[in-house]
């Protein structure tokens, strides 16, 4: 049987991370850590393109890697419009939707760019998985408190998916038989309701809303958000830049790294200490709203991302919300793998690659006129 060279690429608020697969077999991965002040000079997302791309082939040549010959670029994916679950191809359409940054502005919108100029440079084929802007969420879920204004999905769906996959598995069950709530704890934070393999309730945490993160702001409430934005302080770039990637953690005490944090606690920090906590009580809370969703029959609780390997984290997510179910901790992430095995499906032909068409899952209720600039 043909063997396939597969590159993965995933851009993060904090990392890219890059593997090269032969089949799904991993043959090289860097998580490539960007420092706040890296980051810092860019005021677009999109100006980062370069400089991410430079430095996955740097990181490459240095390896002794090379991606000639490479079958599928596949990329995290997000900024488009909404698409179900699965593997899509990556067409021009999606480029422009991920570089306009339908979805909201973050350097996930950058994977789906960085593997098609991958593909002009070196030919293959360009995929993505499971993508942010993966939409299963219920009706109820949608609702907000004004009537051309609803909640979206933006959810670390590649890896949430993937570690439900694999909690039902260590379980001898199926995911699709399965509630869990799973919190992705990274640089960014989504906390979902998972209803028999579908997503039905998150936090959107490209858009503020859920916990704080360790660069967003999560929930404010809406008329002191307001206030600053009529402050006269800021411009509206400059506030959404503010509440997507310098809020949080960031804003606070001025850094994104959660070994860091854990450091300055140890330290004798009280601030340091304060806002990690305060953003596991988020979570917390969160948890509970979405084991509620579920009215309460939940299997389990899985903790995963890069914080999850904060054993201080886990600990006081156990002891608030272990009331609920069993919290098992899954820290750091399954999607490159997840990544290299959607391209490897569609290759041995288990699955058909969907055609991104650039019309959102979800049009809005028939008993409204929604505003489309709400709604996906
Ligand atoms: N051992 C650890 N202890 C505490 N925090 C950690 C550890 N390893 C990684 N992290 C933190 O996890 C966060 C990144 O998580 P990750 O899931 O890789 O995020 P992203 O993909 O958003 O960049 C960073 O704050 C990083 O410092
Ligand atoms: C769900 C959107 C992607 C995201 O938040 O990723 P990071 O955690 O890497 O910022």
């Amino acid at each position: 049987m043909k063997s396939y060279k597969i590159f993965t690429i995933n851009p993060g608020s904090t990392s890219t991370k890059i593997a090269l697969f032969n089949d799904d077999e991993l043959i090289f991965s860097q998580n490539i850590m960007h420092s706040t002040e890296d980051l810092a000079i860019f005021s677009e997302i999109n100006d980062q393109l370069d400089y991410r791309k430079e430095i996955i082939l740097k990181v490459l040549k240095e390896k002794g890697q090379t991606l000639e010959g490479t079958d599928a670029f596949v990329g995290r994916g997000g900024g488009f419009k909404t698409v179900k679950s699965g593997v899509l191809a990556i067409n021009e359409l999606m480029l422009k939707d991920a570089f306009d940054g339908f979805a909201g502005q973050h350097p996930c919108n950058l994977a789906v760019q960085l593997a098609n100029e991958f593909v002009r440079e070196f030919g293959g084929v360009a995929y993505t998985v499971n993508p942010p802007v993966v939409d299963e969420l219920q009706d109820l879920a949608r609702a907000t408190g004004l009537k051309n204004i609803y909640r979206k999905s933006s959810i670390h769906a590649l890896n949430q998916k993937e570690v439900g996959i694999r909690y039902a598995h260590s379980q001898d069950k199926q995911y699709e038989d399965l509630n869990l709530v799973i919190a992705h704890l990274g640089g960014g934070i989504s906390v979902t309701a998972h209803e028999k393999g579908r997503m039905i309730d998150s936090s959107d945490n490209i858009n503020g809303d859920g916990p704080m993160s360790p660069n967003r702001s999560g929930s404010i409430p809406a008329l002191s958000v307001l206030r600053l934005a009529f402050s006269g302080d800021y411009t509206q770039k400059e506030l959404e830049k503010l509440l997507t990637r310098e809020a949080g953690w960031m804003d606070h005490i001025g850094i994104t790294d959660g070994i860091e944090l854990a450091d300055r606690i140890k330290q004798g920090d009280s601030y340091a200490k304060f806002v990690h906590d305060a953003l596991v009580y988020q979570v917390a809370k969160n948890i509970g709203s979405y084991a509620t969703v579920l009215k309460g029959d939940v299997e389990a609780i899985i903790l995963t991302g890069g914080l999850a390997y904060d054993k201080s984290l886990v600990e006081q997510l156990k002891e608030m919300t272990g009331y609920i179910a069993p919290v098992i901790s899954m820290p750091g992430e399954y999607e490159m793998e997840a990544l290299a095995a959607g391209a490897l499906r569609i290759f041995r032909r288990e699955e058909e690659a969907q055609e991104y068409t650039g019309e959102a899952v979800w049009q809005g209720f028939d008993f409204e006129e929604a505003s489309l600039d709400g709604v996906n």
